[in-house]
């Protein structure tokens, strides 16, 4: 497929490329209206320049269709500098083509229904540890915590360590994470400079557990287990040096979107009493114990409409960058080859031709009846899609729902006042004061509760 003449012929996307050099990389970082004040001002399709080249920002359905179902034909994954070289070559975020596909599939096989079976009571474990011991603090700033419990959960199910053990290990990952969405200037105090040394000292740990477990026998409790084993169609194994990216990529992915989304359900919940309480009911009705599995989290349907409708509001992902590898047209404009492309997850989402009164939380919006997202393919994609869509998908609406069930099952929590709630939005959205709760067990399970 070439570019056609009648293509260049085609204006390019309204908009503006800022200033010289930097473009408009500053606004996008820190204004979280950047893509809605220039949707209102140019349309669902214009022009910017981001981290150092021209991009076109293309919103709704219709263009998120164009965007994934082109993918390799016009469209190839990048990434601003900063990601791709913290994420690394041997990341499957980064890696395009055959080698994609391959790894894809391979890595895949962590998320199967049958691992995803063998990961809840572990998860479950976890989550009453945290649970109770937030119950001890009372009040708290959860955002951290959360943080802190999701990173557990991917350490115990991707590795098999314990990060209560070594909270360095933690720190380090916020380190990187900080630096993930930045102006890569690698000075020692830049965010992109620390995020750099902390990947550094992060792979230096990641190997050590890598050689620790080549000394072990073989398992499959864990990712690790399964990569250490894996053999690809061509019967190789992954080299040290991707082995090291992918887990790092597993680990990163595996809790900081989560944490993001746990936190602004639990957030939503907190503002929408009567919403908590139908949830709330539900729970009550299906009387579930302890050691939830698959089966019965199917059947918690409101809990469901009530996660969906929460990652459309907030989003943890705002969207996806591309690089176009192939000129092309869309919507009378001409795209060159060369230029980055972003879809926008954050602005789909918000699209008045989609989803009644889109700023409200309401789950209701997803029941069969309705279905709002069913209008147009490509109306709900938190999660991407296309033959990138999340690899993680599965495993993160299964640890959302697990944590949940047991959350509004048996507990309560109250925000504390004059806190400032506002979201600060990279490298995923959180409260800008972190998330300051009162914390309690219901009243009704500590009074049914003997001794209590
Ligand atoms: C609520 C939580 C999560 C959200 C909202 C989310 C969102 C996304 C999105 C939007 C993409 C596509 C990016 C693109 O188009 O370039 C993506 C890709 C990816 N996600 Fe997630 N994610 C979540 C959790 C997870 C988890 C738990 C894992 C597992 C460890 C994970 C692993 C990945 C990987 C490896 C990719 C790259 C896939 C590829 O390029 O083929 N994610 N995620």
């Amino acid at each position: 497929m070439t570019t056609t003449r009648t293509e260049k012929s085609l204006p390019l996307p309204p908009g503006s490329f800022g200033l010289p050099v930097i473009g408009e990389t500053i606004s996008f970082l820190r204004d979280r209206d950047f893509a809605k004040k220039r949707h209102k001002r140019y349309g669902s399709i214009f022009k910017t320049h981001l981290f150092g080249r021209p991009t076109v920002m293309m919103i709704g359905a219709e263009a998120n269709r164009f965007l994934f179902t082109n993918e390799n034909q016009h469209f190839s994954v990048t990434w601003p500098h900063s990601t791709k070289v913290l994420l690394g070559l041997g990341s499957l975020a980064m890696q395009t083509g055959e080698i994609h596909q391959k790894r894809r599939k391979l890595l895949s096989q962590v998320f199967q229904p049958r691992a995803l079976a063998g990961y809840t009571s572990t998860m479950e474990s976890i989550i009453h540890s945290y649970l109770q011991k937030w119950q001890q603090m009372g009040t708290l700033t959860w955002y951290p915590e959360l943080r802190k419990y999701t990173f557990d959960v991917a350490c115990k199910l991707f590795v098999g360590t314990d990060a209560t053990a070594d909270s360095h290990f933690g720190e380090l990952f916020e380190e990187y994470c900080q630096g993930l969405f930045t102006i890569p200037v690698q000075l020692p105090w830049t965010k992109f400079g620390r995020a750099l040394r902390a990947r550094e000292q992060l792979l230096a740990k990641i190997e050590e557990i890598v050689r620790q477990r080549q000394q072990q026998p073989n398992s499959n409790e864990d990712a690790l287990g399964l990569l250490l084993q894996a053999r690809d169609e061509d019967g190789n194994s992954l080299s040290l040096e991707e082995l090291k990216d992918q887990v790092l990529t597993l680990l990163f992915a595996g809790h900081e979107t989560l944490t993001s989304a746990i936190a602004s359900l639990c957030l939503l919940l907190a503002q929408h009493p009567d919403i908590l309480a139908t949830a709330r009911a539900e729970q009550q009705q299906l009387g579930f114990k302890e050691s939830l599995t698959l089966e019965h989290l199917k059947q918690m349907n409101y809990l469901e409409l009530v996660i969906k409708e929460a990652l459309r509001l907030i989003p943890p992902v705002g969207g996806g960058f591309r690089e176009v590898i192939k000129g092309c047209e869309f919507n009378q404009y001409f795209i060159p080859q060369g230029w980055s492309a972003l879809y926008q997850i954050n602005r789909t989402h918000q699209d008045i031709n989609i989803y009644t009164e889109p700023n409200n939380f309401e789950p209701q919006r997803f029941a069969p009846q309705k279905a709002e997202e069913k209008a147009k393919p490509y109306s709900y994609i938190p999660f991407g899609g296309g033959m990138r869509e999340c690899l993680g998908k599965e495993f993160a609406k299964l640890e959302m729902k697990l944590f949940a069930a047991n959350l509004i099952r048996e507990y309560e929590w109250e925000l504390v006042p004059n806190q400032n709630l506002d979201m600060i939005m990279v490298p995923t959205p959180h409260p800008h004061d972190g998330l300051q709760v009162k914390f309690r067990q219901l009243i009704s399970i500590s009074q049914a509760k003997p001794g209590n």
